[in-house]
């Protein structure tokens, strides 16, 4: 960034939703979710004339799904709450744009001041050209703020492991349907199976279930929850000193029953919401 007290958006356009952080130089103010944005509505932002007409333009309240405030002082403006001490700027502040589906990256160019984000722009070594952009930035940033080797586990959309060794070179990882998506494909592609709601079942269900929706519930989560056990397992053995990282939209429900069913792998997990965030702020700053 030119300045280091600039106001700068980051954007991650995942497969369900926007991931979205409002960073003042290198420090993360705040972070929230929103849905994915129409292509009218993104080319009104250019003529935005404060930061919280942007904001409002790109997260109306009752859009917000999630908003964590990661600044000491709390502003009681509207949602996103922008921050109060720095001067909102007259054009809307540069916009850093992470994307794992092109045609939403495309209707974004008409944003004045936008920047996205290819794996090229990665420091990680041994990267394969179609390795997802968010894989990449979440290791990376995991690994530079804790530390390589490091994997990374992603309970978004898909269900991802991605992993680095003490070299920041690529070890690999694997891709899985994520948890809403199984349920999605069972409900979806069957004639007799229901469409399981996730929100339903906050503790662990039987193992062995006597009806069709606890039977679904049991096989997804008990065959997910064993997964990645398995490839914590396999990655502990293959270095010391390694480190685990958890992020995604599903992460605290699968933290609440990993822990449940394995307590002592759950403790290493470092559980961070925002770990593209920190890979896209090594990437602004490495550019001063
Ligand atoms: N309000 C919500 N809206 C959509 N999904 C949600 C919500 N709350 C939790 N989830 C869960 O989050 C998962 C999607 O995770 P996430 O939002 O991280 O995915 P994503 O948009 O594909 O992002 P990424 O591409 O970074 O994985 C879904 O399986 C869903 O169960
Ligand atoms: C796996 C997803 C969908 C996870 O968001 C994304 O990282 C992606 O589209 N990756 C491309 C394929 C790969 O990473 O090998
Ligand atoms: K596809």
């Amino acid at each position: 960034m030119r300045e280091m007290g600039e106001i700068w958006l980051a954007l991650e356009i995942g497969n369900s939703r926007l991931h979205w952080a409002l960073f003042i130089g290198e420090t993360l103010y705040s972070a929230w979710d929103t849905d994915h944005i129409a292509e009218s509505v993104i080319q009104q932002l250019a003529k935005c004339q404060t930061l919280d007409h942007l904001l409002l333009a790109i997260s109306p309240p009752h859009q917000k799904i999630r908003e964590e405030n990661t600044s000491s002082s709390p502003s009681s403006s509207s949602s996103p709450s922008s921050p109060s001490s720095p001067s909102s700027p007259s054009s809307p502040p540069p916009l850093l744009v992470a994307s794992v589906v092109p045609s939403q990256t495309a209707i974004w160019q008409t944003y004045p001041n936008i920047r996205v984000i290819t794996l090229d722009q990665v420091s990680l070594k041994g990267v394969y050209p179609t390795l997802g952009i968010d894989r990449a930035l979440a290791l990376w940033g995991a690994g530079k703020m804790w530390g390589f080797p490091m994997l990374v586990i992603d309970a978004g959309t898909a269900l991802t492991f991605t992993a680095a060794d003490a070299n920041q070179c690529l070890v690999g990882g694997a891709i899985l349907p994520g948890l809403g998506l199984q349920f999605a494909t069972l409900g979806q592609q069957t004639e007799q199976l229901p469409l399981v709601e996730m929100q339903n079942f906050p503790s662990l269900p039987p193992r062995f279930a006597l009806n069709t929706t606890g039977a679904i519930q049991s096989g997804v989560i008990y065959t997910i929850l064993a997964g990645i056990k398995d490839f914590i397992e396999a990655w502990l053995q293959l270095f010391p000193n390694r480190k685990i990282a958890i992020k995604g939209g599903d992460r605290t429900l699968l933290l609440n029953y990993l822990q449940a069913l394995y307590p002592e792998i759950t403790v290493r997990l470092i559980v961070e919401p925002n770990l593209i965030f920190w890979g896209m702020r090594e990437i602004v700053m490495g550019d001063e």
